[in-house]
């Protein structure tokens, strides 16, 4: 597409930092500030530099007539009930926002509940959270508005659909959980920020901390809503609230980062002299009894029969287990179900009575079991493919539930199970159907790379059947690695639209980090550790030229997020592996990611640079401070990094924009500007979106115009011809 003209972003040569005796230069340290002019306009000049480049992209336009058409299918969530009624969400196929409905029985005549569409012009208003009182009176639910994390909380009553007054602001990293009179729910907040006036929420980086925990009196004001926790000493906590099913308890748990782990804290609502009403005049916190103060291990409540409790807890089991505990004898901890030997237990919830659902992770595949809640024994094996358990809606009352499934070749599939009689009844209840989507034309393999420690990386590879592995093949190789996230097989229909009509491979790497083989994976992939996910996203690349997949010309990496750190960390690495990189919204300052918003909570992953022996891991891969010249490195080799977009949103603010700006700039000006002639010929650009966010709530339009343009990039350089 011919040499590029970047402009010159201004470079600040007095931000010199000194970190443990290290002095380390930050020249656009001043492209942190979104609401200076100066960065406006440098966003503005990377816009159309971007456009000037897409515009050459020749698929850009078929790729997103083909998105919509694929993407136009109908889409559901499984159901859950509430009272005598049920709720799903439902999009018709290019709606900007799936709508909740509600039936009085399962065939009974949906009507539209609550549609997000009808809130925006755009579709930027989005439906985050959401919670229907037990007697599906009311629904309390989260808008969030151009996928920023800051949510307002609205109720609804559902009987006449009439909104309520109520309205909760300045809420974030909160579910909401009704006591069962319905007078009200808990939900958490930050304090409101001083200066409200210009702010457009979502668009600042100032850091979030000192969470608390709220109780909402319907009806009520926010002012008058119960403090009902929070914890000076420690602003980096985070409080979430559940009430037990017997509406007896509420269960906070205290977390403050990202690992695994969390306080347990619990009150006896029930035993509270005037309950909670008690509360609302005095200002102290809720009496809570602290039945874990510390941060050795994950404890989820899965159920209890009084004070009898069962949890989901990694204590001493890296691969999870069941454990049961009397509050009245906090000493005693029984294992109901013990932890297995090579699956990751990843969830477990009541149905039916005295059942609960399980789901394991086996090599990166799900395994579904009806266990005896009393005992942990087994009583069925649920049958299903390899694929994903992507929702699983079922209460401990209910003895009809759904259970989700997806995979990459099934776009969609609600299970219904009936478990009055003894063996499970399954049926379909719901089928996504692709129109124009035919499985039979793909194949999906599972491989194990060897990575560079000899560690075996599981990989998943969808391509079309019978390709000939003679390198020719354009490859999307994706992936994530942290925060014990797993990549499990799921449905995708523009990377669909690629192997159909670019002819690519699309592979997905399950690299260390994440959460495929429980905690001792997760924790190989953080802190000192972190180099092992790098390691292992380039075996897996190489892995894919050996084997005849591809070749690094026809090779683009992509990943968002802390994948977006891991496109950023191996382009530096291996500049020569790659022809294309997609890294979206990454985190590239590892100096200074925990200054902004949430980012403080990554340090569980990350560590932090306040730390000398933490810098010095995190200043040998950090994006933004590891971009050379590989020319220059290797002077025999005519090396160049690979065609490169970095993607962001102005209201991204779990991981805010400056990071991607400050990489675009320093490597415009490292691989490009700085030089009279640069053999950096391939493009280094970055597509920034307006009125979005980190990507969650992402109205439909801009998802399929962001993936048209990401991948007719990606199929420019990477020199991909469109098949009919
Ligand atoms: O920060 C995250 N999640 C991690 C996250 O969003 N990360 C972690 C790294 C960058 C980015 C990503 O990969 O999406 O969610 C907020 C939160 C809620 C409760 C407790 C702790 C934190």
């Amino acid at each position: 597409i011919g040499p590029l003209l970047y402009s010159t972003a201004r470079r600040d040569d007095s931000v010199v930092e000194d970190y443990h005796g290290v002095q380390i230069a930050d020249p656009y340290r001043w492209l942190e500030d979104p609401d200076a002019d100066e960065v406006k306009e440098f966003v503005q000049e990377q816009v159309k530099l971007t456009e000037s480049v897409l515009q050459k992209c020749d698929t850009r336009e078929k790729l997103r007539a083909k998105i919509t058409e694929l993407f136009d299918h109908p889409r559901y969530e499984p159901p859950f009930k509430r009272g005598n009624k049920y709720f799903y969400n439902h999009n018709t196929g290019l709606q900007a926002q799936s709508v909740l409905y509600v039936q009085d029985s399962l065939d009974g005549e949906p009507e539209v509940l609550l549609d997000p569409n009808a809130l925006s012009e755009d579709g930027t208003v989005s439906l985050s959270i959401l919670s229907v009182s037990k007697d599906a009176k009311y629904l309390a639910y989260g808008l969030s508005s151009s996928g920023s994390d800051w949510v307002t909380i609205k109720v609804m009553r559902i009987d006449d659909k009439k909104t309520e007054p109520d309205t909760l602001s300045w809420v974030k990293f909160s579910s909401i959980s009704w006591t069962v009179d319905g007078k009200g729910f808990f939900y958490s907040r930050y304090p409101a920020p001083k200066e409200v006036g210009s702010l457009d929420a979502g668009t600042e980086t100032n850091a979030n901390l000192y969470h608390e925990l709220y109780y909402h009196f319907l009806g009520s004001d926010q002012s008058d809503d119960v403090l009902c926790w929070r914890d000076q000493d420690h602003p980096k906590y985070l409080f979430s609230a559940t009430v037990t099913d017997d509406g007896k308890y509420v269960l906070m748990e205290i977390e403050e980062g990202c690992d695994p782990v969390n306080k347990f804290y619990y009150c006896n609502i029930s035993a509270l002299p005037n309950g909670l009403e008690g509360f609302r005049e005095k200002n102290e916190l809720l009496p809570f009894t602290k039945l874990i103060d510390d941060f050795d291990a994950q404890y989820h409540a899965i159920a209890n029969d009084d004070t009898l409790f069962t949890f989901i807890t990694n204590k001493n089991a890296p691969k999870y287990k069941l454990v049961r505990v009397d509050l009245n004898d906090p000493s005693v901890w029984t294992e109901l179900l013990p932890e297995s030997e090579k699956d990751v237990l990843e969830s477990a919830c009541a149905v039916n009575g005295d059942q609960m659902i399980v789901s394991f992770l086996s090599d990166v595949k799900y395994v579904l079991q009806i266990r005896d809640l009393k005992s942990g024994s087994l009583l069925h094996q649920l049958p299903i493919d390899i694929g994903s358990v992507d929702g699983i809606s079922a209460r401990r009352e209910d003895s009809l539930i759904f259970i989700g499934f997806t995979s990459f070749l099934t776009p969609g599939i609600i299970y219904q199970y009936n478990l009055k009689s003894g063996t499970p009844d399954m049926k379909i209840f719901r089928e996504i159907v692709v129109p124009g989507f035919d499985r039979s034309e793909f194949h999906v393999d599972q491989v194990f790379v060897r990575s560079k420690d000899g560690t075996k990386i599981p990989m998943f590879i969808v391509a079309r059947k019978n390709i000939v592995l003679d390198g020719s093949h354009p490859c999307l190789l994706y992936g994530y690695g942290g925060f014990n996230i797993s990549l499990t097989p799921y449905f995708s229909v523009s990377r669909t639209v690629l192997a159909r009509h670019l002819g690519a491979v699309f592979c997905i790497a399950n690299i260390r980090g994440g959460g495929e083989y429980g905690e001792e994976w997760h924790k190989a992939g953080s802190l000192a550790k972190k180099q092992n996910c790098f390691d292992d996203f380039i075996s897996s690349a190489e892995y894919l030229i050996s084997a005849g997949y591809t070749q690094p010309s026809k090779l683009c990496i992509e990943g968002g997020s802390n994948g977006g750190l891991l496109v950023g960390a191996c382009i530096n690495q291996r500049p020569d592996l790659f022809g294309c990189a997609l890294a979206h919204v990454g985190v590239m300052d590892m100096l200074r990611f925990h200054k902004f918003t949430i980012g403080h909570a990554w340090t569980s992953d990350y560590g932090c640079s306040d730390n000398e022996e933490e810098f010095k891991w995190l200043i040998k891969y950090s994006p933004l401070h590891n971009v050379k010249r590989p020319w220059e490195q290797h002077p025999d080799r005519l090396l160049q990094y690979p065609s490169t977009m970095l993607l962001t949103a102005d209201h991204d603010d779990r991981v805010v924009p400056l990071h991607s700006l400050k990489l675009l700039a320093t490597m415009q000006y490292i691989l490009c500007t700085s030089l009279e002639k640069s053999p950096q010929t391939n493009p280094i650009i970055g597509r920034i979106e307006c009125k979005a966010g980190h990507g969650a709530g992402r109205p439909t339009q801009k998802m399929i115009d962001e993936a048209s343009d990401r991948y007719a990039f990606m199929a420019k350089m990477l020199a991909a011809t469109w098949i009919n």
